[in-house]
Parts: C-alpha cells; sequence; structure tokens
C-alpha cells in the first residue's frame, strides 16, 4: 500500500525496447513536501521513466498512481495535478512570457488565469519580461518561465529533468531556491534528475539511484555514501556506474 502522504507511488514499472530493458521493476513513492531526485548514468532509464509518469510513454508493465489515481484507467484526472519542466521542452521563443503563459494556462484549463498568471509572473521575478519573447531570454530567464509555466495549474506533483542544466552557478542557485521555496510551502512532491550531484545533495531529501533500468540504490542524499562507504554522493554515484552488479541485492 502506497505511504498515505505519497504524491506519486510508482510500482514494478517496466519499458521494453525489443529486447532492451530501459526499466525494469521500478518501485517508489514521493511523498508531499518531499523532493526526490532521480539519479543514474546516461542510459539509466530516467528520462524513460519520467515520460511513463508523465503519460507521454505506456509501460510495459506496472502500475502509476498519482494522488490515487490510476495513471493507466484514469489518465486525465491523474495527469490533472501533474505538471513539468525540462531544458529539453523549451517553450515557443517567438511568443512573449505572457503569451506562453496564457497559451499552457488555457491548455490546462487553469480557473481566474489572468491572476494566476501575475502570481506566478511575482512568483519567479519575471514582471520586467511579460512583454518579452521567450526567445530573447537567457537560460536562466528562460527556466524560470518554464517554472512559472509549469506552477501555473498548482500541481500536486512536479517533474524537474535537470531545471539547472546550462545554468551559470549563481542562477542555478537561485533556481534550487526557488524550488526548495515550492516544495517547502506547497502540498507538493518533486521528482527531480540532475547530473550534478552537488545540488543533489543540496536540494533533495531522498534519492533513488537507477542504473541499467532497475533501483539499485535509495535513500538520504547525507548519509547515503557514507553507509556505502563512500566519501561523497558523487564518489557513490561513479561507483554505482561503473559497478551496478556490486549493488544489485533486491532492496529491503
Ligand atoms: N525509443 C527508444 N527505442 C529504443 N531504445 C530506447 C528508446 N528510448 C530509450 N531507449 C533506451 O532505453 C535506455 C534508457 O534510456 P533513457 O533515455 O531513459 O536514459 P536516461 O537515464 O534518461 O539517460 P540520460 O542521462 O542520457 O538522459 C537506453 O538504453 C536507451 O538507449
Amino acid at each position: 500500500m502506497p505511504h498515505a502522504s505519497a504524491i506519486l507511488a510508482v510500482r514494478d514499472l517496466g519499458k521494453r525496447y525489443g529486447t532492451t530493458r530501459a526499466v525494469d521493476g521500478v518501485s517508489f513513492e514521493v511523498r508531499r513536501n518531499e523532493i526526490v531526485g532521480l539519479l543514474g548514468p546516461n542510459g539509466a532509464g530516467k528520462t524513460t521513466t519520467i515520460n511513463m509518469i508523465l503519460g507521454v510513454l505506456a509501460p510495459s508493465a506496472g502500475e502509476i498512481r498519482i494522488e490515487g489515481v490510476d495513471l493507466a484507467r484514469e489518465r486525465e484526472r491523474a495527469l490533472a495535478s501533474t505538471n513539468f519542466a525540462a531544458v529539453y521542452a523549451p517553450l515557443p521563443g517567438n511568443l512573449t512570457v505572457q503569451q506562453n503563459l496564457r497559451c499552457f494556462g488555457l491548455l490546462y484549463g487553469v480557473r481566474d488565469l489572468a491572476a494566476r498568471i501575475e502570481e506566478v509572473l511575482a512568483e519567479f521575478d519575471l514582471m520586467r519580461f511579460r512583454h518579452t519573447r521567450c526567445g530573447l531570454l537567457s537560460s536562466g530567464e528562460q527556466t524560470r518561465v518554464a517554472l512559472a509555466k509549469a506552477m501555473l495549474n498548482r500541481p500536486r506533483l512536479l517533474l524537474l529533468d535537470e531545471p539547472t542544466a546550462s545554468l551559470d552557478p549563481s542562477a542555478a542557485q537561485h533556481i534550487r531556491h526557488a524550488i526548495r521555496a515550492i516544495a517547502s510551502r506547497d502540498t507538493l512532491g518533486i521528482l527531480w534528475t540532475s547530473h550534478n550531484m552537488y545540488e543533489v545533495e543540496a536540494v533533495c531529501d531522498r534519492v533513488l539511484f537507477l542504473s541499467q533500468g532497475r533501483l539499485l540504490l535509495e535513500g538520504d542524499p547525507k548519509t547515503l555514501p557514507r553507509e556505502h562507504g563512500a566519501p561523497s554522493l558523487e564518489a557513490l554515484f561513479i561507483r554505482v556506474a561503473r559497478e551496478p552488479l556490486t549493488f544489485a541485492e533486491p532492496m529491503a
């Protein structure tokens, strides 16, 4: 049974491409007010997992529940409380910030959209860019617009695929603070992928290590390295990536 505060519950999730098991029997939860890091080397199955949770890809096996709603059976209801931001999915660059927020707000069916747009513009410090075309903004500014768009429908589950990739350290820190503030204030859960272990340690309450489609380790990023005799999260990551079989015992 999922924990009572689980926003996302994934059970025995699998995805095959021919003979490739991109995701293989993965189970985990994301709870309210929690930021969970989804880690793993290139090709581990992170994007495939996220795309299944977003309903973009159909799983070959397993179950995904968002706030208890089965995604396979009640797709629209499950996805109504979900949103997503990723650097590889930029907003249309020929539309202004305000036009983009309006288009997505209409797509999501946001009530009192004009007022909600003002709220997210203020929250992500975007007032002065409202009439600027998104394509003209810097990477950091575009990330803030992507987050503003992702918060428009007040999601309970927020999926962030490398939200700070391509940002300078100062812009990345601003984004991390903004996301931490959202997670502690709103009753939402966040699933976050990143290859930056410093960032993961600073932001995530819990991490999941995927390798070759399987979930090998799970725990607190601050204590997990010590528990496995590694000097840092980065050193642990490298070990899990290079020697996955050492960690392949079934998890308790
Ligand atoms: N459409 C597809 N057809 C065949 N194989 C695929 C397809 N999509 C992904 N794969 C394979 O599934 C595995 C997992 O890929 P996925 O993109 O989920 O990894 P990832 O952890 O997100 O990697 P990265 O960190 O590089 O983004 C890889 O071996 C990849 O080659």
